[in-house]
């Protein structure tokens, strides 16, 4: 039966291997456009939008609801695993649902729950809603919350969890997980890692660093859609004692058993909270398939070479700063005064990037799906409507 509940993967192989070539035509990107919005939301794989139509006729249309006992009760932990393999995580602590901001609060509340330190430290750079809720956390717990930058993070005994950005959203600077890992564990504290920026960027070893928690969206790099659902990772040796803030059923360990008193799973699964949806994790479970025979350091060293050669070429503008540092994600933020009007003229040009407060122009560059070409292009039309 699980046949048919997960329709035959009749995907064409992502990439060779051997050197990693884009494979542009795995994805439905519109003709004349250059893409570099992928690092805000990825592009759907053209195989996509007809295993969701499967999804919709066979399973939910016929299978009804006997989808549920088909493979659908049991795919948060089954894209989990997938999952796992982009970040370094070893099967079953890796459980896909919810929101990335959900996931930042089961994970700060699981890391601060029954301690007597005091402080929060967050990310003072990290996309807002990792502040705001850390800001619930702290007012929930008592504990305080003091924003440190990633370089300067002057952590004591009394932190008790540090949350941090792999990749700042903002400028694309990857933060090193090793050094941060240890710096957190030096003083006692733990460490939730945000990953939105960088799975499916860059190699990351979850499990190797001894990483505390992790949350990560789907939807930019890893092309899950819009909203598809985000992930939480829960060390094995952790899970017995996390303790998931939202006990909702899907996390009971006998949640068919509709006892009245919540018992949680004794693994990942305690990390769910309600019913999935299922539309967009099977979006989301299909767009994975370009991942499978994905080698991550080759992709990362096709990212470095991307934003290197638009780098290279912006740096020769006028009047555009490349706020970037060396060690990045597949990112290029460009201050630019008066940087709305200049993105929404490269988008009446076809290219597409986007703008963040005040003056950041940012340029993602997928390596699936943007060739070098594109880069240069993009370059060129940069140059175009800022002379
Ligand atoms: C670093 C980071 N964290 C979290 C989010 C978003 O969280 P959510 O998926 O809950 O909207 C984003 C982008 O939207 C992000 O860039
Ligand atoms: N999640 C988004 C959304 O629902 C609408 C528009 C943009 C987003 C984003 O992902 C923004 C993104 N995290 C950023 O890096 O700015």
């Amino acid at each position: 039966m699980a046949g048919e509940a997960h329709p035959t993967r009749g995907v064409p192989r992502a990439v060779d291997c051997q050197e990693l070539r884009v494979k542009r035509e795995l994805f439905d990107i519109p003709e004349g456009v250059i893409y570099l919005d992928g690092n805000s939301l990825g592009a759907p794989p053209a195989h996509v939008a007809e295993r969701v139509h499967q999804v919709i006729t066979h399973q939910w249309g016929t299978r009804l609801i006997r989808s549920w006992s088909e493979g659908w009760w049991e795919a948060p932990q089954r894209i989990g695993d997938r999952i796992g393999r982009l970040i370094g995580a070893a099967a079953g602590q890796v459980v896909v649902g919810d929101s990335t901001s959900v996931n930042v609060f089961k994970a700060l509340m699981g890391a601060v729950k029954g301690t007597d330190r005091t402080e929060i430290v967050c990310d003072e750079s990290t996309f807002p809603t990792d502040g705001y809720i850390a800001q619930s956390v702290a007012s929930l717990t008592g504990l305080k919350i003091r924003a440190a930058h990633p370089s300067s993070l002057d952590l004591t005994s009394d932190t008790a969890v540090v949350l941090i950005n792999h990749v700042d959203y903002r400028t694309g600077a990857l933060n090193d997980m090793k050094a941060l890992t240890e710096q957190a564990h030096d003083v006692g504290a733990q460490v939730v890692w945000d990953l939105c920026h960088s799975a499916g960027v860059l190699p990351i070893e979850l499990d190797a660093l001894n990483v505390d928690f992790a949350i990560g969206c789907t939807y930019k790099f890893l092309n899950g859609g819009p909203g598809s659902p985000a992930f939480i990772y829960v060390p094995k040796h952790r899970q017995a004692t996390f303790e998931n803030p939202l006990s909702g059923w899907n996390g009971h360990r006998e949640p068919f058993a509709m006892e009245q008193s919540y018992e949680p799973d004794p693994g990942i699964v305690r990390a769910r909270v309600g019913t999935p949806d299922i539309l967009s994790m099977l979006a989301l479970d299909a767009a994975l398939d370009v991942w499978d025979d994905i080698d991550l350091a080759e992709l990362q060293r096709r990212g470095l070479k991307l934003t290197a050669l638009f780098r290279e070429h912006v740096e020769k503008l006028t009047g555009l700063e490349v706020i970037t540092p060396e060690a990045r994600g597949n990112q290029i933020s460009v201050r630019c005064p008066d940087a709305k009007a200049v993105m929404d003229r490269l988008i009446e040009k076809g290219v597409i990037g986007d703008h963040r407060p005040p003056d950041i122009l940012r340029f993602g560059f997928a390596p699936l799906y943007v060739t070098d070409e594109d880069a240069i292009r993009a370059a060129e039309v940069l140059a175009e409507v800022t002379r």
